[in-house]
């Protein structure tokens, strides 16, 4: 039998709280350091019946179980634990061979604390990993994203909802000039985009990188300007888009470009295509008058005629031809004065620019004046386009300015000033352009009766009238007629394809006996409108019906200044015949049926010179 301290001895080391009971003196002879934790003090020195009086009877089977099967496991057993309570237990009894029980314990509501606490700590393990997962899983796509983000060749910065700046990529920092650390924290806007390209101030409240967070809307824009560090401006386009935390607004990406060089380069590329524009539209008018020219020379194929006038008259022209001045020439309509004129032109060594003719008569100064000097888009309503002025399409060429007389006062000031001065102005421009054109002005009025009457401006006169040259009325020269008559049926016989066809005696006869008012350009009509009814056969001159007697053939409605012609016409005409004497029976007077004061008066007033027909 083992007395009490081989019996501690014996249960000292086991790992479970352990009694050793003596069943027969119903008491507990040992306990270990577990046992007597569990049991206390208080239940240890009690008898062991008192233990278990609660369930006597299931003490009983317990310890006869062990009894016999030598060890015996169950959960019967009810003791008093160290607290006073009941302890829950699940019982290991063994029979020693001494008659002794050895009872070890396994206190269930400790056990299960214990399963609870290592459920929960391996819980709480695997959820550590588990959140120890995702954190390097967010580290990963974080440091991706940030890879992503310095690698991005846009610029990228991002905002906070005070408009600080939060983060901004290597690319936004190369082309701003300002480092990260500059600008992370600060409010983003007074330090990069606080003006216009203009230099006006841009208040933050109409910025649209803060609309788009302040609106939850993503803005996009084309055409802004951010400022660097050393100041400059670069031009930018970007798209600003809302973020969120937790489905509230947090700030702003913005992800933006340089397009400083691009639009530079489109600006460029506009400015150039304008000036292809303008040039082309240049060249398009310049061409208009360059084809209007060459018909028209094909016309002028040269001075036709053996007259002391056109002698006269081609020697002059080599004058002017070789000359810088400008060049008024006179004389009645159809004489020739537009003829000269190119022929002048072509003569001189301008003849490789254009020849720009502007008919003067009834336009409106504002019209003129357009058509002159030329315009800006935009100068006055219908100014759609730039335009290029005769003017300018004139330069280094001859500026025809044809009835010179009816020059509007306010556009003769405008080209005396460009005449006095060799500059002149777009309108709707303030540009100076020089030019230089030499101006031959044409006129069947008489220009110093004009001033004289105070409807032309001295000054003007004078810088036209540097070279005066005058064209004869063709009556005064029918000498001419056979050549004039030969050259233009020959022409429209060319026109025709028909064979060439002679002028009789007789037919120049007829001509020579006409006083032809409306000079060589009714004679040019006459013989082609006869050469055109022969066709090919005899020519017959009905020259009664030219056009000078349309009024009262054919009922046409003359103008004033188609009447004023042709009473000039008509007048000179009485002159002719009368061979310059107004006076007396024979007198033109006398053949127009007026008193001779009337007919003085009146020559004067249609500016008729008499002293050209004595
Ligand atoms: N000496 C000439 N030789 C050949 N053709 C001539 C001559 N004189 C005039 N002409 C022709 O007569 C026509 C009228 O001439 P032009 O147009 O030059 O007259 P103008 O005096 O300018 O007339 P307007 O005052 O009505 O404009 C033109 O076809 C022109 O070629």
């Amino acid at each position: 039998m083992l007395d009490e301290t081989e019996s501690a001895d014996l249960i000292a080391h086991h790992p479970m709280p352990t009694i050793i009971v003596d069943t027969r003196s119903d008491s507990i002879v040992a306990a270990n350091e577990a046992g007597r934790a569990l049991l206390g003090e208080a239940t240890l020195s009690a008898p062991l019946s008192r233990q278990m009086e609660n369930d006597f009877s299931a003490a009983v089977v317990f310890f006869d179980a062990v009894a016999h099967f030598g060890s015996y496991v169950d959960r019967s057993l009810s003791l008093m634990g160290a607290t006073g309570a009941a302890l829950r237990l699940q019982t290991y009894g063994a029979q020693l061979k001494s008659g002794l029980v050895l009872l070890s314990f396994l206190d269930l509501d400790e056990h299960d604390r214990r399963n609870q606490q290592a459920e929960r700590e391996a819980h709480q393990k695997a959820g550590i990993s588990q959140w120890q997962n995702i954190y390097g899983f967010f580290r990963e796509v974080e440091a991706q994203n940030h890879l992503i983000l310095e690698a991005a060749g846009e610029g990228i910065y991002g905002i906070n909802a005070k408009g600080q700046a939060t983060f901004v990529n290597r690319a936004a920092q190369e082309m701003l000039g300002w480092s990260s650390d500059d600008l992370i924290g600060r409010e983003l806007h007074s330090i990069i985009h606080h003006k216009h390209l203009s230099g006006n101030h841009f208040p933050a409240d109409e910025c649209p990188i803060y609309k788009s967070f302040r609106r939850d809307q993503t803005m996009r824009v084309e055409d802004d300007v951010f400022w660097r560090k050393d100041g400059k401006p670069i031009l930018v386009e970007y798209v600003s888009t809302p973020i969120y935390d937790h489905d509230v607004l947090a700030g702003a990406v913005v992800i933006f470009r340089d397009v400083t060089e691009r639009k530079e380069n489109e600006r460029k590329l506009r400015d150039a295509l304008a000036q292809v524009e303008d040039l082309k539209v240049k060249l398009q008018q310049e061409n208009e008058y360059l084809l209007t020219e060459i018909r028209s020379a094909q016309s002028h194929t040269g001075v036709v005629g053996v007259s002391p006038a056109i002698k006269s008259l081609n020697a002059q022209i080599d004058l002017a031809a070789r000359s810088g001045a400008h060049v008024l020439v006179s004389g009645p309509s159809g004489s020739g004065k537009s003829m000269t004129a190119s022929a002048i032109h072509e003569a001189s060594d301008r003849h490789h620019r254009p020849l720009v003719r502007i008919n003067c008569d009834q336009k409106k100064a504002a019209d003129l004046e357009a058509e002159l000097f030329g315009y800006r888009r935009g100068a006055f309503a219908g100014a759609v386009r730039d335009m290029t002025g005769k003017l300018l399409m004139a330069h280094n060429g001859t500026l025809h300015l044809d009835e010179v007389a009816s020059l509007p006062a306010k556009v003769q000031a405008s080209l005396h000033d460009v005449l006095h001065t060799g500059h002149f102005r777009r309108l709707g421009d303030g540009t100076d352009i020089p030019v230089a054109a030499k101006v031959i002005a044409t006129t069947s009025y008489d220009l110093l009766a004009e001033v004289r009457a105070g409807r032309f401006r001295q000054d003007l006169y004078f810088a036209l009238n540097v070279l005066p040259i005058m064209t004869e009325p063709l009556q005064n020269r029918p000498e001419d007629i056979p050549y004039l008559a030969r050259h233009y049926l020959d022409r429209t016989m060319r026109r025709l394809r028909l064979p060439k066809m002679t002028l009789t005696k007789a037919n120049i006869e007829t001509l020579q006996s006409y006083d032809w008012p409306g000079n060589v350009r009714e004679l040019e009509n006459v013989i082609e409108r006869t050469a055109i009814l022969a066709q090919g056969g005899r020519l017959q001159f009905d020259i009664q019906s030219g056009p000078l007697d349309a009024p009262t053939q054919t009922n046409r409605v003359l103008t004033q200044k188609e009447l004023r012609q042709f009473e000039i016409k008509n007048f000179e005409a009485a002159l002719h015949r009368a061979k310059g004497k107004i006076s007396g029976k024979s007198g033109a007077a006398a053949i127009l049926g007026l008193a001779p004061t009337t007919a003085y008066s009146k020559a004067k007033s249609l500016g008729i010179q008499m002293d050209q027909f004595s």
